[in-house]
């Protein structure tokens, strides 16, 4: 199958977001942009992505499709089975570049619009194929969050929408379809509300720009990200939950602890006051500093929830499953025809919670990387998560790492793993990472065999023995790989 086609209508903030979305994803992608700075910008945002979003997930992403700039719609949009519209936010702007799409592109590509509050049926008016237009309005930084709000109307097909959100899910988005189309869709109503109550707080000088950030930041904003609004207020409603929360804090809805319904108007006085705190908290960074310091915290935050499975992390985990299937690493000894060379076992980019002060890799994440590499070699002979429930197990005795070359965040790494000896309880193994064809790191480990019950060394069951068996066999001929049994300090 040909790499599938995108076409992004708008290579701002979000259209560039989008772009970056969909080729870290395997997608290619042809961008319409009429200002001539737009492939520079584009190129920058790709370059923030390319070192956050590929190592969010512990496994490798499809490789990177191909980047295009076209001069004219027709061009951009031309084979696209997506466009993307991510034009300013101005109806008549996105009517006219909706027209110009639809006059070139397939009949039925899903032609989703970015746009903060225009309903579907507003952007549909006057279309040729309403039924090919939808709201597809995703958050900043594009590459990195996985919310889309998809919002239809009755002119798009159950059908038509279940496929676009399965090439949504298929990028590691999570499509919220909205049940009923409103301005400004779900979460922007909401964000509206809270910055409109922001902007008085500044306005009447309770708060500057900073200490509103810091009342989100050390507070609420925390427990929002993992819990969301409702889930964190049933929690705070203690042990009578949901129903008691809103019997004590229901009737302060009523009391003026909210300005929520006005708007302070936009005086020079008020811009300037709320750009002069802004400049005053943040100026010392440029806004891409700004976004690599945005994309590093989000990516460790989301590693965090992927390791409890929760929230945007289980997400992650149900996107690394299905990448994990489609991959080599996925196949198990005994269903391989060919087991003579070493074995791939580790396939990932470099996350950034895996680099140090030094801007490379750090120390740890070799060991991690290696451990990673034997457990899925034993996968791989059958020591899986059946058999160690069954009480059989590795454990690991000795492990010698050699740092070979450095490696930067975003770079993708293999671990290929030949078998030193496999017999009994003993498994010597000896793990080569690369990146690309250059040598990062060596690790030999020995492991034995051990009962999970008794704590002490036991027969693995016959068919991991058979199967570690079968690949030491293989790997004999391969020889003593270079650095095999060094010792720490001693000369090439
Ligand atoms: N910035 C944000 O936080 C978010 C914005 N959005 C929505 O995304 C859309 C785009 O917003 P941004 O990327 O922020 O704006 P932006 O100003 O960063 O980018 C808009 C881009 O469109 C280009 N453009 C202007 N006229 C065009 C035309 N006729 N054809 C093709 N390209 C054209 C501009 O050169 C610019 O590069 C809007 O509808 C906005 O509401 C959605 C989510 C978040
Ligand atoms: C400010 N905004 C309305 C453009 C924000 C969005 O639409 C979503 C986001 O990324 O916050």
């Amino acid at each position: 199958m040909g790499k599938q086609v995108a076409a992004v209508i708008g290579g701002g903030v979000i259209g560039g977001g989008w772009a970056a979305r969909f080729l870290l994803n395997g997608w290619d992608v042809q961008v319409f942009d009429p200002d001539p700075q737009a492939e520079r910008k584009v190129g920058e945002v790709m370059a923030n992505a390319r070192r956050s979003l590929p190592g969010m997930v512990d496994v490798a992403l499809p490789a990177e499709g191909k980047l295009t700039f076209h001069d004219t719609i027709a061009d951009a949009v031309s084979g696209a089975v997506w466009i993307q519209e991510s034009v300013p936010e101005q109806l008549a702007t996105k009517h006219t570049t909706l027209a110009e799409i639809q006059k070139a592109c397939l009949p039925d590509a899903v032609i989703g619009s970015s746009t903060s509050g225009f309903k579907p049926s507003e952007l549909q008016l006057g279309a040729t194929r309403p039924e090919q237009i939808i709201v597809a309005h995703p958050f900043n930084p594009v590459y990195l969050l996985p919310l889309i709000e998809v919002v239809p109307t009755d002119a798009n097909t159950p059908a038509f929408l279940d496929a676009a959100e399965e090439l949504l899910t298929g990028m590691g988005f999570y499509p919220l379809r909205v049940r009923k189309e409103i301005d400004a869709h779900i979460a922007d109503r909401f964000l509206e509300a809270v910055w409109r109550e922001a902007l008085w707080l500044v306005k009447d000088g309770v708060a500057t720009t900073e200490e509103i950030d810091n009342a989100i930041r050390y507070g609420f904003g925390i427990r929002w990200a993992q819990m969301g609004l409702f889930e964190t207020y049933r929690v705070a409603g203690g042990e009578a939950g949901m129903k008691h929360f809103m019997a004590q804090f229901g009737p302060a809805l009523k009391w003026p602890w909210t300005k929520l319904m006005d708007v302070p108007e936009f005086t020079d006085e008020l811009v300037d006051l709320i750009a002069g705190q802004s400049d005053a908290q943040s100026g010392a960074y440029s806004i891409r500093e700004l976004e690599r310091i945005r994309d590093t915290n989000l990516v460790a935050m989301m590693r965090a929830l992927k390791a409890q499975d929760w929230g945007a992390g289980a997400l992650m985990n149900a996107q690394e499953a299905k990448l994990r299937t489609a991959s080599p690493m996925g196949i198990r000894v005994d269903d391989m025809a060919d087991v003579s060379a070493p074995l791939l076992t580790v396939h990932r980019a470099v996350p950034l919670d895996w680099t140090d002060y030094n801007g490379h890799m750090t120390e740890a994440k070799y060991l991690q990387a290696f451990g990673d590499a034997t457990d899925r070699f034993m996968n791989m002979i059958g020591c899986d998560a059946e058999y160690i429930a069954a009480g059989g197990s590795y454990f690991t005795a000795e492990t010698h790492i050699r740092h070979v070359d450095e490696v930067l965040a975003g770079a993708v790494i293999e671990v290929r793993t030949q078998v030193l000896a496999g017999a009994g309880k003993k498994m010597h193994l000896f793990h080569k990472m690369y990146e690309g064809d250059r040598l990062l790191a060596t690790g030999e480990h020995f492991l034995l065999h051990v009962s999970l019950e008794t704590r002490r060394p036991s027969e693995p069951a016959p068919h991991v023995a058979a199967a570690l068996e079968r690949v030491a066999a293989a790997h004999a001929v391969l020889g003593s790989p270079e650095g095999m049994g060094r010792a720490v300090g001693q000369r090439p």
